[in-house]
């Protein structure tokens, strides 16, 4: 009987050697299930790319250990080779939206557990930006996306996301709106100010429902401007995730959507929490590809 063979991605950078350990792990007990396992992993984004890239003609699952930042990298890497296998997560960042959002298991036990026994597969939606780079979570750009850079870790880690909005408070009155051009296929065409812009794949973020309706379209939340008019609606947003009825954000919903800025001001994207392409983009939503392990309802 042929084996079935898993890759395990794993950031070899990551902490204390914890993601190496939680994949030695799994290899383990994949053995034990008679799954051929196979460790890919580098010290850098580059590398680890090419890596899966690689490995792809061997695999029939990708199992990625991470926080979306490193689902990123991942998918990534199936966009560019254009085979999408299913994929196992075990959520071993500090936030894990992906994970959260699809109901896998925060304990790295329960999470392995369930790529052995008891799960289905559901396909998931991402986008791509620039036909080249994964959208796992989020694409925000603006000065809040400045913001989060300067969020460490360990402040994440204590004050959760409150952190976001005592920095974005901070900054009320220092920074200027960009004036941004949204085109989309859809007939979607707009130049608007933009203070803050949060492209979400799904409805949700955080655990926050953002949105209400299409499940098979990207959301974009746009807040305008921020000075002091704006903080109630802001804090009202980043607490509840809804502003609908406030006249400084704009909301809406597209398939695709491309992003220039009106004035030659270099303008960076962050993509799931990581820093990345600069304005303009293209970005479209993929709701039928990839197939991801989630626990059986
Ligand atoms: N093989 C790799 N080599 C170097 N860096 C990597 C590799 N894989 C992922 N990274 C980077 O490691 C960083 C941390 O990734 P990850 O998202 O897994 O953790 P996190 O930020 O703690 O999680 P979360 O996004 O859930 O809060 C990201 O910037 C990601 O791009």
């Amino acid at each position: 009987m042929q084996h079935l063979t898993y890759g395990i991605f794993f950031n070899g950078n990551s902490g204390k050697g914890e993601a190496k350990k939680i994949a030695t792990n799994l290899a383990k007990l994949l053995k034990v299930h008679l799954i051929e396992p196979l460790l890919l992993s580098s010290t850098n984004v580059k590398d680890a790319i090419t890596t899966i890239k690689n490995a792809l003609p061997k695999l029939d699952t990708l199992i990625i250990i991470g926080g979306d930042g490193t689902i990123n990298v991942a998918i990534t890497a199936l966009i560019q080779a254009k085979k999408f296998l299913p994929i196992g997560i075990i959520p071993a960042g500090t936030v894990n939206n992906f994970a959260r959002r699809y109901n896998i298991p925060l304990d790295i036990t329960a999470a392995m557990q369930l790529l052995v026994e008891n799960h289905e597969q559901r396909q998931v939606g991402f986008a791509i930006c620039n036909n080249t780079k994964a959208v796992v979570s989020s694409l925000t750009f603006g000065n809040l996306a400045d913001i989060s850079n300067q969020v460490r870790q360990q402040e994440k880690r204590k004050f959760g996301k409150i952190i976001y909005l005592i920095k974005a408070v901070k900054h009320i009155g220092k920074d200027k709106s960009f004036l941004i051009h949204y085109q989309s296929e859809d007939g979607t065409d707009q130049i608007l100010k933009t203070w803050f812009a949060l492209i979400t794949t799904t409805k949700s973020i955080g655990g926050h429902v953002y949105s209400t309706s299409s499940p098979n379209k990207m959301h974009i939340s746009l807040l305008n401007n921020i000075g002091i008019k704006q903080v109630l609606p802001y804090c009202f947003f980043a607490l509840t995730g809804r502003l609908n009825n406030s006249k400084s954000i704009t909301q809406f919903e597209v398939e695709n959507i491309k992003i220039s800025a009106i004035h030659n001001r270099k303008i960076t994207t962050r993509i799931d929490g990581d820093k990345a392409l600069d304005l303009p983009i293209e970005v479209s939503y993929r709701s039928k590809e990839l197939s991801l392990f989630v626990p059986k309802k």
